[in-house]
């Protein structure tokens, strides 16, 4: 009957929602009907994308248009809970199925699919809205690889606190006050105390939140959300904005499909129309950029753009019988986190999130009186780890974490996560919870080509998990530490936390929790953080030839032409990417406007 009630008050919820798209959202952005002529043309416009469409329109000096794939996102994606149910919706993700893989997934016989956000705010409007800064040796370390100072941690604040209105408890001075992404600490965080004293049970430091800055610690949650809701950004640099800024157009269902060049100049983009937008029929357009073209089509879609145009690596062009305009190794250094989960069992259901149960007409009011309670939460993750592996904490005396660990104190997962649910039964008074790990800083690389028997499909990505064998060694240890934490903490002992006793089923070979299983266990069941990057690395302007881009993120050896995304990442961050995206795009736009 509970579950019945729920049915019936969500399919009510999803009428309200359809209904307020219908009214909210006429078509509002039109299309070019002829060739124009903008001073930036930004391609994407996604989570770095917007931040340059309203950054670049700001001084109202400047003609500025963003080309967007998808359209505008859907309000009900700002409702945490209701996130994962887009995950597969083809109106507003793109999915890829990645090359099979050796390593990783393969209890699903090693297919993993990979989303990414097609609507204005990209996958910032639907991510969990998990805010973490990477650690401050990320970026030390990008400025070494750049040999560009300005990238290093100490630089890079300002613009991490231009893109934030903080409304979080913690200290003020690492954090930005009255910009466009809110960001914040859940009040509903089932678990939240137990999670923290168990950190603090161990001897690890109990931080003011993963972003002041930072450091091996145990924490609180932040999020990129405002009053309960998630605040992506379209909604944080665009939605305010949209209407009053004549000097910024915004085409949505329009696709850039190639960049043209005069010589090594980019003068312009072509791009189809879909039908949604222009009455039934697709249209090609095309428009010329005075300034520059920044593209900022994603981790996937900017390297395929790229290729397309005639940049990339000779042994992908060739094939795919594109000109060469320049040799450049894109699409090489493609990176992700890997995770993994572990689920445990307590004796108190008191301290889960259970959908079930907790998602009812009450609780919806709640969220919308006071953005509170179970609407907001992200499969009830109360609060999260950095930790540094023996192998990191060899290599150097920096306190420089390569862990994430989130732990969810939810009934049920949903999405692609509910693969991970035990198949184990509960006593009346047991619930589950569940760890995230997040393999943070990982040594495999991997690459996206296009498809030389397909070029405009769906380019061939190949990111095998897990090749590098210390990513493997460093899984290990992120399990070991979590059973820690659940099993041999008093905290989590008062509350019975463990380990069911019930193998994997491909991992029955090995005996029961030890390294032999643990490692069948990874390689089953470890798959994607959604944390893709990397694709467009950026480097030193000479002689590096891992580079895509320069440190102010300009395309080789092309002028008129950068990359802003998160395919410019030279090594991945070991936190969540929305933060460290928005100040790259930041910086990027006061770059260009100060040339
Ligand atoms: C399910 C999921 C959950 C996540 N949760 C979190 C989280 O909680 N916290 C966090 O920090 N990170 C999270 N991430 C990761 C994060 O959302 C992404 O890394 C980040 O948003 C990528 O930003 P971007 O600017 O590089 O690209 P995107 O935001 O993907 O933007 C690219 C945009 O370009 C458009 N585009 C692509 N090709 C073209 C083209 N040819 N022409 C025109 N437009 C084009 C796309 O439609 C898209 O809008 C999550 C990712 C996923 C998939």
């Amino acid at each position: 009957m509970q579950s019945h009630n729920n049915m019936k008050h969500s399919i009510c919820f999803f009428k309200v929602i359809k209904f307020y798209i219908f009214l909210s959202f006429p078509v509002t952005f039109k299309l070019a009907h002829a060739v124009e002529t903008y001073d930036f043309i930004v391609v994407g416009g996604g989570t770095s994308g917007c931040v340059l469409g309203h950054r670049l329109s700001e001084n109202g000096a400047y003609s500025v248009l963003i080309l967007e794939a998808g359209n505008v996102p859907n309000p009900a994606l700002s409702v945490p809970v209701f996130g994962p149910r887009f995950w597969n919706d083809p109106k507003v993700t793109r999915s890829y199925a990645l090359m099979q893989q050796r390593n990783a997934a393969l209890a699903n016989n090693g297919n993993i699919t990979m989303f990414v956000g097609k609507m204005l705010g990209g996958s910032s409007s639907f991510s969990d809205g998990v805010f973490n800064r990477g650690s401050p040796h990320d970026f030390n370390n990008w400025a070494k690889i750049t040999e560009d100072d300005t990238w290093k941690y100490v630089n890079l604040l300002p613009y991490f606190r231009k893109s934030e209105n903080y409304i979080g408890d913690f200290s003020a001075d690492q954090h930005g006050f009255g910009g466009p992404v809110t960001v914040s600490q859940p009040k509903y965080a089932p678990g939240l105390d137990v999670w923290l004293s168990a950190g603090k049970s161990l001897g690890y430091a109990i931080t003011d939140g993963p972003n002041a800055p930072q450091r091996t610690s145990f924490h609180p949650m932040e999020y990129h959300k405002k009053f309960g809701k998630v605040v992506g950004s379209y909604t944080g640099y665009i939605k305010p904005i949209q209407y009053a800024r004549r000097n910024l157009k915004i085409l949505t269902d329009s696709q850039a499909t190639k960049i043209v060049f005069q010589g090594s100049k980019a003068i312009g983009v072509d791009f189809v129309t879909e039908s949604t937008n222009a009455g039934g029929v697709s249209r090609k357009g095309h428009v010329r950029a005075r300034k520059e073209i920044i593209v900022s089509a994603g981790v996937i879609g900017s390297p395929t753009l790229l290729m397309k145009s005639g940049i990339g690596p000779r042994d992908v062009l060739i094939p795919a019988r594109i000109p060469i305009v320049k040799e450049l190794p894109v699409g090489r250094n493609l990176q992700d986190h890997v995770l993994l989960m572990l689920q445990f069992v307590i004796n108190n259901k008191s301290l889960v999130y259970d959908p079930q149960r907790d998602l009812n007409k009450d609780t919806w009011k709640m969220f919308q009186k006071q953005g509170d309670g179970p609407y907001s939460t992200n499969f009830g993750a109360s609060g999260q780890a950095f930790i540094s592996s023996t192998k990191t904490k060899l290599e150097s005396n920096i306190d420089w974490p390569d862990i994430q660990i989130v732990a969810l104190h939810t009934s049920k997962l949903a999405g692609n996560l509910s693969s991970f649910a035990n198949s184990a039964t509960l006593a009346d008074w047991e619930a589950p919870v569940f760890a995230q790990i997040f393999l943070g800083r990982p040594k495999t690389r991997g690459k996206i080509a296009l498809n030389p028997a397909d070029v405009d499909g769906k380019p061939l990505i190949n990111l095998q998990y897990l090749s590098h064998p210390r990513d493997e060694q460093v899984l290990l240890e992120g399990i070991k530490k979590t059973l820690q934490i659940f099993e041999r903490t008093e905290p989590y002992r008062k509350l019975g936390a463990r380990l069911p006793p019930i193998p994997l089923p491909q991992c029955t070979n090995f005996k029961f929790r030890s390294n032999d299983y643990w490692k069948c266990y990874i390689r089953n069941v470890a798959t994607s953080g959604f944390h893709h990057s990397g694709t467009c690395r950026m480097g030193r302007s000479k002689g590096d030839t891992k580079a895509v881009v320069d440190s102010n993120l300009r395309v080789i050896g092309i002028s008129g032409l950068r990359v802003v995304d998160a395919s410019v990442m030279p090594e991945i961050v070991n936190a969540n990417l929305i933060a460290n995206i928005l100040a790259i795009a930041e910086k990027a736009s006061a770059s260009i406007l100060q040339n």
